[in-house]
């Protein structure tokens, strides 16, 4: 038995489907692991292969088989240093979310998961059958035992790597970020360590894929529950981890702790890192947005120009008759911090010759939000002409609280390919707006102070037809995301009638949302697959 072990944390932007791609990054990771950092081990994260969820591919042969050549590929490939991979082991007829140990270009042994994560955003039951042996493997005589990500949340799969004479637990991981969740992990890991404490090594993902954005922050806890290795969040890397021996017990030394940031910093690197991620791994070479002078879009340009530089990003201010003074300068200013390209399209005459074909069809009807709209669709015509001529994907700048209520015009400020906003309420917006400009001022203060409007129609404001936002948004955040009953919110102290407004028109702008962008989760229950609701439905608690 030796006296100490180098392991190194692969915490890696596994991409979804790309299993040649991922392969590369696994011999790449490996082989500069042993020879740069002289590593013993390497553990990468959760499906490693074909990233995290890679959803019904899973039930395509074609694909498993894909993966399998793949795996047989690395496994000849890498030696002198053993490997940690992830990936769907078919077997007997079923298919296992897998962990794999590599040693001596041979595969020593396979985990199966054990606990299947099927709520929220997973679906890990719709492909998987449940795992429940323990694996535990030695390197350098010293003994680690596996477990795949949910494992670690419930009792089970750490105890009987302990049972099997383990000296450290390894997890890997695709946990999605949202706020809060370091604080939970800690505390998971915290309570496994509460029977037989041991070291436990937790190996995330990194990146976004679609509406979720891995924020790794793959960690080291001693026996004792001290963090002693922490790595970044949102950036990839290899992260070295030392173990000595003491006695019968493997101490993992206190190394690198990288700084986390406040909740609302991370919120808002999550929004970039998910939004990056998105255009480029579809392939965008730049986006589009309508700048309107109001804080939704100065915020969605502010992440765009983070995520992909200022280069990549184009305003467009699209004004109308109702479009105000200071709603041109504030746009231009905000473009002119950003450093972005900015330009003007009117949608007067569009509007206008829309209006005129329709005027007999309507005949006598008045005025409504039908000509409000218009005007919005008006903006997205010329918005997804731009992006259809010249190849920039339409950023459509919505926040969750507007999602929530359906604030938003269906084929109007609804078109876009991304909505980096989908999940950020209004309230928690300008926060991230003063924490953004606290790096340098892109968002002009006149747009954080005014009042939020559509500028459809004369002096229209956001609070005409909605309650003031701090009061939407707190019972929105207790409705959606904790489910709380509308009694249990107006005992909160809101009005009744104010939650049963809120509550109804949650209800009936499910449809809006079945229609809407992806954007970035960063709540506990963002809208799309984590929250799924019937569109026709009896349920009306608000009448
Ligand atoms: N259950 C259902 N299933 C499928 N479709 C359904 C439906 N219920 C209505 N619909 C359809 O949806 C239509 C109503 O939705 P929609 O056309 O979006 O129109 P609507 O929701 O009536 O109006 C848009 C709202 O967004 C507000 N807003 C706020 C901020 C910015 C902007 C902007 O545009 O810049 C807009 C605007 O003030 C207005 O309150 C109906 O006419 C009907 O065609
Ligand atoms: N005059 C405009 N020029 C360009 N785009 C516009 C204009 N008016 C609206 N839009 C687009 O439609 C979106 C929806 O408008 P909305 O009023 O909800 O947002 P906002 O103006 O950015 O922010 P706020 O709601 O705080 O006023 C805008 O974010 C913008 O992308
Ligand atoms: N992939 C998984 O099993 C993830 C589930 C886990 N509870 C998490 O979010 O961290």
């Amino acid at each position: 038995m030796s006296e100490s072990l180098r392991l190194v944390m692969a915490q890696l932007d596994m991409r979804v489907g790309d299993v040649a791609g991922n392969a590369r990054q696994v011999i790449d990771a490996a082989v500069r692991a042993r020879d740069e950092l002289q590593a013993d081990l390497i553990v990468f994260p959760e499906l490693s292969f074909t990233g995290y969820p890679p959803e019904d591919l899973l039930h395509r042969q074609d694909f498993i088989n894909t993966v399998g050549q793949a795996i047989a590929e690395v496994r000849d490939a890498v030696s002198g240093i053993t490997l940690v991979v992830g990936f769907p082991h078919a077997e007997g007829g079923r298919l296992y979310n897998s962990a794999a140990v590599f040693q001596d270009d041979a595969v020593f042994g396979i985990y199966h998961k054990h606990h299947l994560a099927n709520v929220s955003v997973f679906d890990d039951k719709r492909y998987f059958e449940s795992g429940n042996q323990a694996l535990v493997f030695s390197v350098k005589g010293l003994r680690f035992g596996v477990s795949i990500c949910e494992d670690l949340w419930h009792p089970g799969p750490y105890d009987w790597a302990v049972e099997e004479g383990a000296q450290a637990v390894i997890n890997i991981n695709a946990s999605p970020f949202h706020s809060g969740k370091a604080a939970e992990r800690e505390q998971v890991i915290r309570d496994r360590q509460k029977g037989v404490p041991l070291p436990v090594v937790y190996v995330n993902l990194v990146g976004g894929q679609d509406e979720v954005v891995y924020d790794g922050v793959s960690c080291v806890y001693d026996a004792s529950g001290e963090l002693v290795v922490r790595a970044p969040a949102f950036d990839e890397g290899l992260f070295p981890v030392d173990f000595r021996v003491d006695g019968a017990r493997l101490v993992p030394l206190p190394g690198e702790v990288s700084d986390l940031p406040g909740d609302d910093a991370l919120i808002y690197q999550a929004l970039v890192r998910g939004t990056r991620d998105y255009v480029n791994k579809n392939g965008f070479p730049s986006v589009v947005l309508g700048l309107s002078g109001g804080i939704d879009s100065a915020m969605a340009a502010a992440i765009a120009v983070d995520a992909l530089g200022a280069e990549r990003v184009h305003a467009v201010m699209l004004p109308s008759r109702y479009t105000s003074q200071e709603s041109l300068e504030d746009a231009a200013e905000c473009a002119q911090l950003l450093g972005i390209s900015y330009e003007s399209v009117s949608i007067e005459a569009a509007f206008e010759g829309a209006l005129g074909e329709l005027r007999p069809l309507f005949g006598q009807q008045p005025e409504d939000v039908t000509e409000e709209n218009l005007q919005s669709r008006c903006r997205g015509l010329m918005l997804m002409a731009l992006s259809n001529k010249l190849g920039h994907m339409l950023l459509t700048t919505g926040n969750k609280s507007e999602y929530a209520v359906g604030y938003a015009t269906l084929y109007g400020d609804m078109c876009g390919g991304f909505a980096p906003l989908k999940d950020v309420y209004k309230t928690l917006l300008y926060r991230l707006a003063r924490l953004r400009n606290r790096a340098g001022e892109v968002i002009p203060e006149r747009i954080i102070t005014k009042a939020p409007t559509a500028e459809l129609r004369p002096d229209q404001k956001d609070e005409d037809s909605l309650p003031p936002y701090p009061v939407l948004d707190d019972i929105l955040a207790r409705y959606v995301d904790d489910d709380s009953s509308i009694d249990a919110i107006v005992a909160c102290g809101h009005e009744h009638a104010v939650v049963c407004q809120v509550v109804g028109l949650l209800h009936r702008s499910e449809y809006k949302r079945r229609q809407s962008a992806p954007g970035v989760k960063i709540t506990r229950k963002a809208f799309g697959r984590e929250r799924r609701y019937p569109i026709t439905s009896g349920y009306q608690p608000w009448k």
